[in-house]
């Protein structure tokens, strides 16, 4: 039988502004169900450019942020006030104004080794309350997702269901540096997951990817073809 991507709904809208607005309207309301439920919220959120318009009207966006706890779902191993940091872009844009409150836990980045970066944002990590609330993953014209990079060294590990790791380290060639990454198991674990992905060329890619299931080439494949947690999938010109 012909593997098909179920659970994957589109929401398409005119223009990113627009997009970034109803994304955030649907993150603020999982972040709210999850604070009455339990009195504090996880956002996962992803680096790279795509974010940045999402972060500016969600740093805005009236939600107990003094409840919310942020993290990335990729980190690229470089000091945190690196520009390609994602946590400094996470710092600038998003931890301010109202989300000024909110408590961002970064990744391990300043040990010698990937492995022991790994290790150590592992150990970090366990210390938040799991599962991750709501999950926002962005994609790259690779198909990659997280640092989930064809042909990384960590690939197979990182898209494992049963990997028993939350946090990896991954090499590839596209990646520029070494990064660190949250695992599938890790992500798929929430009640809220977005792919957030933004004109002509990702449509396209996101469209190949809807059109096989293979993980290793088309990484971001691993999330589409999946049972556990339905994929909203965001985007605009
Ligand atoms: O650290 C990162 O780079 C990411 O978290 C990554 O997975 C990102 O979401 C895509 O590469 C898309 O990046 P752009 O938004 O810059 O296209």
């Amino acid at each position: 039988m012909e593997e098909t991507a179920r659970g994957v709904h589109r929401h398409s809208y005119p223009d990113r502004d627009a997009l970034a607005v109803a994304l955030a309207a649907g993150i603020a309301a999982v972040l709210a169900g999850s604070v009455a439920e339990k009195g504090q919220a996880t956002l996962a959120v992803s680096g790279g450019s795509t974010p940045r318009k999402l972060f500016d009207v969600l740093s805005r966006t009236a939600i107990e942020w003094d409840r919310v706890t942020v993290i990335l779902v990729d980190e690229r191993i470089v000091p945190a006030d690196h520009e390609r940091a994602n946590q400094r872009l996470v710092r600038e844009t998003l931890l301010r104004d109202r989300a000024a409150k909110a408590h961002f836990v970064a990744y391990e980045t300043s040990l010698a080794s990937p492995g022991a970066n790994a290790e150590k944002s592992e150990e970090i990590f366990a210390g938040l309350s799991w599962p991750i609330d709501a999950v926002v993953l962005g994609m790259g014209t690779d198909g990659h997702t997280a640092s989930f990079f064809p042909g990384g060294d960590r690939l197979a590990d990182a898209l494992d269901a049963e990997h028993n790791s939350r946090v990896l380290p991954m090499q590839a060639e596209g990646a520029g540096e070494t990064r660190l990454t949250l695992t599938l198991p890790a992500l798929l674990e929430t009640k809220f997951l977005a792919l957030h992905i933004e004109g002509a060329e990702k449509a396209a890619v996101f469209d190949t990817a809807l059109s096989g299931s293979n993980a290793s080439e088309i990484p971001v494949r691993a999330v589409l073809y999946q049972d556990r947690t339905p994929v909203h999938v965001f985007w605009a010109p």
